[in-house]
């Protein structure tokens, strides 16, 4: 299985509230649909979730307990996953909407508790899911953000995931002279140059990328939109971590 997400800097224009970027997420879904193998596709917030969250001063780890909130953030990520569907099955990608929201939380100690057996089932059924950093229940605190790197590291341990690349807005990780670095193997290695994202981002833009990636068995790959295809016909590109 193939595990890929697009970066909400990629598919949206992340500093005008909920604007997709249709042109980027066609290329996107045209690279995607070149995928030879099982495919699960999430996708980050962009200028939707990020956009509320940040309104709302809601984050991974202060939560809301006010039911609007809860429902706009939601509410702003469906509407970029219909989009995201859209585009998917423009190219023929047999997509299908996953809403974590509706499938997980966040326990007592802010684990994350995400039962796989629907995503599963839908990958065996020949579909390709695909999921999105949301809102989520959190006992204690209401609900907080859940990231789709999160998503991304939970589901690739889980589902044995072969490959697993993200599609972000830059080629891949910077060191201190702005160029690309190949392979980063611990944190401290890049941890001067890695940053928050330029755009209104809650969930703490590559240093968080970096970090929870570090945590996967199997190596994943930070690429940006022109390096998607190449990531697909299985060519090194971007930054691999791990
Ligand atoms: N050392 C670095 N190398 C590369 N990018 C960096 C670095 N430090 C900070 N950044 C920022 O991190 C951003 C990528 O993180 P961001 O969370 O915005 O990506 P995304 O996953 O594409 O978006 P989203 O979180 O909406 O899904 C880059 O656009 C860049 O502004
Ligand atoms: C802000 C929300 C709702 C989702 C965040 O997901 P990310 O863009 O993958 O960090």
């Amino acid at each position: 299985m193939i595990l890929v997400k697009l970066g909400g800097s990629v598919v949206t224009d992340k500093d005008t509230p909920e604007t997709v970027d249709e042109a980027a997420l066609g290329r996107a879904a045209q690279a995607l649909a070149g995928v030879d193998d099982d495919l699960v596709v999430v996708h980050g917030g962009g200028s939707f979730g990020h956009h509320f969250a940040s309104e709302y001063g809601v984050s991974r780890t202060v939560g809301t307990e006010d039911y609007s909130e809860v429902v706009g953030i939601h509410d702003a990520m469906c509407r970029l996953n219909g989009a995201v569907l859209d585009a998917l099955h423009a190219e023929a990608v047999p997509a299908v909407p996953v809403h974590p929201f509706s499938a997980g939380f966040r326990n007592a100690v802010a684990d994350l508790v995400f039962p796989t057996g629907q995503v599963r089932t839908l990958l065996r059924e020949g579909f390709v899911p695909v999921l999105h950093g949301d809102a989520i229940g959190h006992e204690g605190k209401g609900a907080t953000i859940l990231s789709g790197d999160e998503l991304v590291v939970e589901l690739a341990e889980r589902l044995d995931a072969r490959r697993v690349g993200l599609c972000s807005a830059v080629p891949g990780v910077y060191d201190d002279d702005g160029e690309v670095v190949e392979h980063v193997t611990s944190f401290a290695d890049v941890a001067g140059a890695l940053g928050e994202s330029e755009s209104t981002d809650v969930t703490g833009g590559m240093a968080a990328k970096v970090e929870e990636l570090l945590a996967l068995d199997v190596p994943a790959t930070i690429f940006d939109l022109d390096g998607l295809d190449a990531f697909v016909a299985e060519e090194e590109v971007g930054t691999r971590i791990g």
